[in-house]
């Protein structure tokens, strides 16, 4: 069934495959997703290793074309734009959070937060960097390079930096990957917050059934397939579904 578009659905993508190298070599990735994400949700993408999560996730972003299928972004059916489009686009509308922080160490993190703006050509206004901060709760460490700061504090940078241009849509890929249970606690908080405080769209990659349990609704990718979803997640409940497929 087709996704009605409205503006209740920022995002979904329609019949996805993807398929990797040619002949001997070729990988389907993806074989045939249809998910829709709807607004002001939060959703993780779970699956075993190779299922196809990060391929799912950069599809539906504009990192990647889809062999097959659409992709339909903030009212945009992103598979027919041209490389231009997409990136502006992207820019515009989405916010990206992933495992390794990328936040550049010769920057302050007040910079690191302003630059993804900067370098769409916008200021940012002081007053919304400094609200972020205060949002992701480092107002006080506004001054000082990543290096000074532990892991969590330097995702909570990230996140920061993610929700300052106001992105319709939130993509994590792992982002508790390499944080403690109490840092990956407050990053799950802040993705909540962006979900039900802020109205953004939330969609993450995770391999860790706690952080999946904050989420509305877990999508389990199989092979490069759905294969069933869990509506208001416990823990448990996720840790059994991945048992079933094999993660
Ligand atoms: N750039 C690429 N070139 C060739 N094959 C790729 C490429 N990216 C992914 N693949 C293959 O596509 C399949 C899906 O990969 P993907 O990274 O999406 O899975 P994943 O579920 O995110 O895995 P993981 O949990 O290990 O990160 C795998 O078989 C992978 O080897």
């Amino acid at each position: 069934m087709e996704p009605e578009v409205t503006e209740d659905v920022p995002l979904w993508g329609s019949r996805l495959r993807k398929v990797y190298g040619k002949g001997e070599n070729r990988v389907p990735a993806l074989r045939g997703v249809t998910v829709s994400f709807p607004r002001a949700s939060f959703t993780a993408v779970m699956g075993p290793s190779g299922s196809g999560k990060s391929t799912l996730l950069r599809c539906l972003a504009g990192l990647e074309r889809p062999t097959e299928g659409e992709v339909v972004l903030a009212g945009t059916t992103i598979s027919v734009l041209g490389e231009p489009d997409i990136t502006r686009l992207r820019r515009d509308r989405v916010g990206f959070v992933f495992q390794s922080y990328n936040l550049l160490p010769a920057l302050t993190v007040r910079q690191n937060v302003e630059l993804p703006m900067r370098l769409a050509g916008r200021r940012p206004l002081r007053a919304d960097v400094e609200l972020v901060l205060d949002q992701v709760g480092l107002a006080d460490r506004a001054t000082a390079r990543p290096a000074q700061l532990s892991g969590g504090q330097q995702q909570r940078v990230a996140v920061a930096r993610a929700l300052v241009s106001e992105p319709s849509v939130l993509f994590a890929d792992e982002p508790t990957g390499a944080l403690d249970t109490n840092s990956s606690r407050d990053v799950m908080a802040l993705l909540r917050d962006a979900a039900d405080r802020h109205s953004r769209t939330v969609v993450m990659v995770t391999h860790d059934p706690v952080s999946a349990a904050w989420a509305d609704r877990v999508v389990f990718l199989s092979d490069g397939e759905v294969h069933g979803e869990l509506v208001a997640p416990s823990a448990a409940a996720v840790a059994e579904q991945m048992t079933t497929l094999g993660g």
